[in-house]
């Protein structure tokens, strides 16, 4: 199976890494294409250190894959779906990372028939630890789902959803890995600020964020059982309920949840920039 990027960027260069390092695509086997121009040849020259195949001509990496994935912004994908849609045959499977854009609007510039699959990853799957929701178009079969589905827990977890349900995942996990790169930070700062060393405080923060994902996972329990766990009850303890005192004051939990949100509706406007041709927002 031969797989192709539309878009060399920051998504294709993930996923691109990530398949190599699992294993799951050879080198050989990937395609990817930019524009010619500055940015566009920047992109290839870096992504063709992977050992795979580059090009400016989205025409003949549509020839050359089996598997297509628009690895493009929403302000072009108009543009770039009018370019090879005489190139599409029925042996491509189009598959859609863009945020906000509706697999509908992927077909309808497409040829009849043309197999879609909308997906939201995101970029963690580069060491292999993506999660990844997937829903199929009108002409997309089972055996296609299963094939992307195979293909993407080679780096992390994916599952098939609901189209419907795409923008909130946008909002949570597609932009997710930010949010939580972000506290990594704010809390190995205050590591320093109480004396630790900047290295020495980043690996804490950051192993303690990913223990506490794992026993999430490991244990199925609900993260406020897990949280009592942490924080002593008596009053010869309760560092920890201290510290969520301060947190809930300042509105930690509802801050994250309007992170989400304000995600989600991000994308409902990228989804209208995606209706015009070339788009350049004011
Ligand atoms: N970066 C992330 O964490 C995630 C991104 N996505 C989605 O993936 C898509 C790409 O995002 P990024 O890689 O972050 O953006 P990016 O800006 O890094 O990459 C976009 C790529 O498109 C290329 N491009 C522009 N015009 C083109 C054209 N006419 N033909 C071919 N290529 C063209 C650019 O040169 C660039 O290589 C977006 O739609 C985004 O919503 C989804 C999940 C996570
Ligand atoms: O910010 C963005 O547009 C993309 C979508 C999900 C993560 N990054």
């Amino acid at each position: 199976m031969s797989v192709g990027f539309i878009g060399a960027g920051r998504l294709a260069m993930a996923m691109a890494k990530g398949f190599i390092r699992a294993g799951a695509v050879p080198a050989e086997n990937i395609f990817a294409s930019a524009p010619d121009n500055l940015v566009g040849r920047a992109e290839l020259r870096n992504i063709k250190e992977l050992g795979i195949h580059v090009t400016h001509s989205n025409t003949a990496l549509v020839s050359q894959s089996d598997v297509v994935f628009l690895a493009i912004k929403a302000n072009v994908v108009k543009n770039v779906l009018e370019e090879i849609s005489p190139f599409v045959t029925q042996r491509h499977l189009f598959v859609t990372p863009m945020a906000g854009i509706t697999i509908k609007s992927v077909e309808e510039a497409l040829p009849a028939e043309t197999r879609v699959i909308r997906m939201m990853p995101n970029t963690p799957l580069v060491v292999g630890e993506g999660a990844t929701v997937y829903a199929r178009g009108e002409h997309a079969t089972k055996h296609d789902g299963e094939m992307v589905e195979v293909l993407l827990s080679n780096v992390g977890w994916c599952f098939e959803g609901k189209e419907e349900y795409m923008d909130a995942v946008t909002g949570l996990s597609g932009s997710g890995p930010a949010y939580v790169f972000l506290s990594i930070d704010a809390l190995a700062t205050g590591g320093v600020k109480m004396g630790l060393s900047r290295q020495e405080s980043l690996r804490v923060a950051a192993e303690t964020i990913q223990a506490a994902a794992k026993r999430v996972l490991e244990t199925g329990a609900h993260p406020s059982m897990l949280k009592d766990e942490v924080c002593s009850n008596n009053i010869l303890g309760q560092s920890a309920l201290s510290a969520i005192h301060k947190m809930e004051a300042g509105g930690f939990r509802a801050l994250l949840m309007d992170a989400v949100e304000a995600g989600e509706d991000r994308t409902k406007e990228l989804r209208r920039m995606g209706e015009v041709k070339n788009h350049v927002e004011d």
